[in-house]
C-alpha cells in the first residue's frame, strides 16, 4: 500500500474562487518518483488538527512558491517589495513542520519548503539576494517556457558525510534555481547541507532530527523523472514515508 504525503497547499484566487492548491509538478513526483500519494492539505492554518491528521500520514511535503513567508515571522517589517505574501500558507506549513519533525515525519522541504524550515525553527530570510555584493542571481531566467525558468544551471557544493551526500553520493550537484530570497540567519538545529558557490545555503537538515528532514532551495520536482540527483531525493523521501507506512501499520 501506497504512503501518504501531506503537500502544503498555496491560496490562490481565480474565477472568483480561492484555490488551496499545489502544482502538479510536485504530485507527479511524489507519486512518480517518491512512490507515494500526495494528498494536498487544506491552509486552515489553527484550525487544522495537527495531530490527528499526522496520525494518518507518512510524509509531509513542503512545496515551492512565488510567494514568500511574510517577514513578520521572522521579525523582519514587511514592505510591498516582499510581497506577494501568503499568511494561510504560512500559518499552515510553519507549525505543520515543527510538529511533523517533532513526531519523526518524514518531511521534504522545496525552495519556499526550505525557507519555511528555516523560519519554523526560528531563523531568518534575505530578501533580493541578487541585489547582494558577491551574490548571484538565482531568480528563474525570463522566459514564457518553464522548460527554460527550470532549467538546471549551477552547481552547488555538497557537504561531505551529511544526508544529502549519502542520497545523492556525490560531493557536487547541478540544479535549477527560482528564487529572490534565501536562509538569512539560519535557525538552531539546522546544518548546512550544500552551498552555492556564492555561499547561498542551498540544503539544509536537521540535527538529530528522529525522522528524514532535508531542505533544497533548487526544484528537484521539476525534472524528478529525467534527472538522477532529482529523483534521488524523491527516492529517499518515498523511502522514508514508505517506513513510517510500515511502522504505523
Ligand atoms: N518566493 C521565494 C521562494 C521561491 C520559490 O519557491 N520559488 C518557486 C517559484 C516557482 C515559479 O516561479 O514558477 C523566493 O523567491 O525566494
Amino acid at each position: 500500500m501506497a504512503p501518504v504525503v501531506l503537500v502544503s497547499p498555496d491560496v490562490r484566487n481565480f474565477q472568483g474562487y480561492d484555490w488551496h492548491a499545489a502544482p502538479a509538478t510536485y504530485l507527479e513526483a511524489t507519486l512518480s518518483r517518491a512512490g507515494a500519494m500526495p494528498l494536498i492539505l487544506p491552509a486552515f492554518g489553527e484550525r487544522i488538527d495537527l495531530d490527528a491528521v499526522l496520525d494518518r500520514v507518512d510524509g509531509v511535503l513542503c512545496t515551492g512558491s512565488r510567494s514568500n513567508v511574510h517577514p513578520a515571522r521572522y521579525g523582519v517589517v514587511p514592505t510591498a517589495a516582499m510581497e506577494p505574501f501568503d499568511e494561510a500558507r504560512d500559518a499552515t506549513t510553519l507549525p505543520l513542520i515543527r510538529a511533523a519533525i517533532r513526531r519523526g515525519i518524514p518531511l521534504l522541504c522545496i525552495c519556499r519548503g526550505l525557507q519555511e524550515l528555516n523560519v519554523a525553527l526560528g531563523g531568518s530570510l534575505l530578501s533580493e539576494v541578487q541585489e547582494e555584493e558577491g551574490r548571484m542571481d538565482h531568480r528563474a531566467p525570463d522566459s514564457d517556457l518553464q522548460e527554460a525558468r527550470f532549467a538546471i544551471r549551477h552547481p552547488v557544493r555538497v557537504a561531505a558525510g551529511g544526508c544529502l551526500g549519502r542520497i545523492l553520493g556525490a560531493e557536487a550537484v547541478d540544479v535549477n534555481s527560482l528564487h529572490r530570497q534565501a536562509i538569512g540567519h539560519l535557525a538552531e538545529g539546522l546544518v548546512v547541507e550544500a552551498l552555492a558557490e556564492d555561499g547561498v545555503i542551498e540544503a539544509v537538515s536537521v540535527r538529530d532530527a528522529p525522522g528524514f528532514v532535508l531542505g533544497v532551495q533548487w526544484h528537484p520536482e521539476y525534472w524528478a523523472a529525467t534527472d538522477g540527483p532529482s529523483g534521488a531525493i524523491f527516492e529517499a523521501f518515498g523511502a522514508a514515508a514508505r517506513a513510517r507506512a510500515a511502522a504505523r501499520g
